[in-house]
């Protein structure tokens, strides 16, 4: 806090001096913790949007710099994200609403906490919001009951007693279920609540929950993630959003706390089509991956060299870099379980074939997931696949 105070005087005395030493400031505060910063008054805010923009202008030549204008009670708000998650957040002190606080909406629900909803929850409740949660499960509510989390015991509490309400859910059927069967989300939604559905579903599935919030009178968005479980803990999701513009625009701040970007895509449909497309490409070159390293482990290569080899070429990717050691050693820390890759597989080669796209490589990759699942992998990471090869090399060996 005394880090973003001696940001705002900078920003008073001498706008055009302010961006190297905030950037110097932020940087080293980053390298130190990993916490938001929030709340930065601008003390005499007689030239503060002039100030702020040409802070942000100047700022943007050091460091990714996002701004955002969010509301029409504040100025502007920036995130700053280096190495670590860091956001700061500039409101005006003339404004009635400077605690940063208001610009978020009051009460945040929040329903599935999986692998990935209990680190996106768990941001939003160290950033300072409230937040009411649900999960099937109860007992992992209770690490975000002990940070603060209020429990709900259905969705429809949760959605009565919250503005917006997050879901982020295993697959289709279960994203159905909470949001629309008994004593689910739309049960408690009314006009003025929101409903965000993080899950990765199919876009008939998202149409179809839509129309249900909507007929409450409540607002819908879409709001499926790239990035996986590390990301979501350090709060650098990638949102892939559509559906109502102004629950966007009421979320961006929610979305800017557990993500690094965010994309609006229009209809509702859209957000679910880019990342089933996304995944279908991801779930294509594990498998591919796969192959590679057990054919250059068959020819006498050492698979961990290939894995260097192509760290340092054109076909590089976080992905090979980060599970590829752990492949070599025929380990499968989930992260992201091979059954939602089997599913997201499934799913965008339905998408395909609704306009008549061809398919084969994606085809191809989703029978190998098939064939893991019936080997046991499901809830293996999703680069367990590489042994349902290994199975139907034995096989044939
Ligand atoms: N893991 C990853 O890397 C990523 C996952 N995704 C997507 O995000 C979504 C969640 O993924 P993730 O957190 O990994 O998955 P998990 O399997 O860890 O969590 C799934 C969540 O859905 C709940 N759930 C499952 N079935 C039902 C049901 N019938 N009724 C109510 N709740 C149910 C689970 O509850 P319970 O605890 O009771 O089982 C849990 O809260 C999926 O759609 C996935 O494809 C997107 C990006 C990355
Ligand atoms: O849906 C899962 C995506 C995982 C990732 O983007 O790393």
């Amino acid at each position: 806090m005394n880090v973003s105070l001696a940001i705002c005087q900078e920003y008073t005395e001498n706008p055009n001096k302010i961006s190297e030493r905030m950037a110097k400031i932020l940087t080293v505060k980053a390298s130190c913790s990993n916490h938001y910063l929030t709340s930065a008054p601008i003390l005499s805010p007689s030239n503060g949007q002039a100030s702020l923009s040409k802070a942000m202008a100047l700022c943007s030549s050091f460091c990714h710099l996002k701004p955002i204008h969010f509301g029409a009670k504040s100025i502007s708000c920036f995130s700053f994200k280096p190495q670590f998650s860091v956001q700061v957040k500039a409101f005006s002190s003339q404004d009635s609403s400077s605690n940063p606080k208001d610009m978020i909406p009051g009460r945040i629900g929040f329903l599935g906490l999986g692998i990935m909803g209990s680190p996106m929850a768990q941001n939003l409740i160290k950033a300072g919001c409230d937040v009411s949660v649900w999960n099937r499960t109860k007992r992992k509510c209770d690490p975000l009951i002990s940070l603060g989390a209020k429990y709900e015991p259905s969705p429809e509490e949760v959605a009565a007693s919250c503005d917006v309400t997050f879901a982020m859910l295993a697959d289709p059927e279960s994203a159905v279920d909470v949001a629309c069967g008994k004593n689910g989300a739309a049960s408690g939604m009314s006009p003025g609540k929101g409903y965000v559905d993080a899950s990765t579903v199919d876009g008939a599935t998202s149409k179809l929950i839509s129309t249900k919030i909507k007929s409450t009178g409540a607002l819908f968005l879409e709001a499926p993630v790239s990035g996986s479980k590390k990301p979501a803990e350090d709060g650098q999701l990638i949102f892939l959003t559509a559906g109502d513009k102004s629950l966007y625009e009421t979320a961006a701040p929610l979305l800017d706390i557990m993500g690094k970007s965010r994309f609006y895509l229009g209809d509702v449909g859209n957000g679910a089509a880019m990342k089933l497309v996304v995944n279908m490409i991801m779930g294509s070159m594990m498998a591919s991956f796969s192959e590679g390293l057990l054919l250059s482990e068959k020819v006498g290569l050492d698979p961990s060299v290939l894995v260097e080899v192509i760290s340092q070429g054109a076909i590089s990717a976080p992905m090979y870099s980060m599970k590829g050691p752990s492949m070599v050693r025929s380990l499968y820390p989930t992260a992201f379980p091979l059954k939602h890759q089997q599913k997201d597989l499934r799913l965008a080669l339905g998408l395909a074939e609704s306009v008549s796209q061809p398919t084969p490589i994606a085809a191809a990759a989703n029978e190998l997931y098939k064939v893991a699942k019936s080997c046991g992998l499901s809830d293996e990471d999703f680069s367990a696949v590489i042994e349902a090869l290994k199975a139907k090399l034995e096989e044939r060996s």
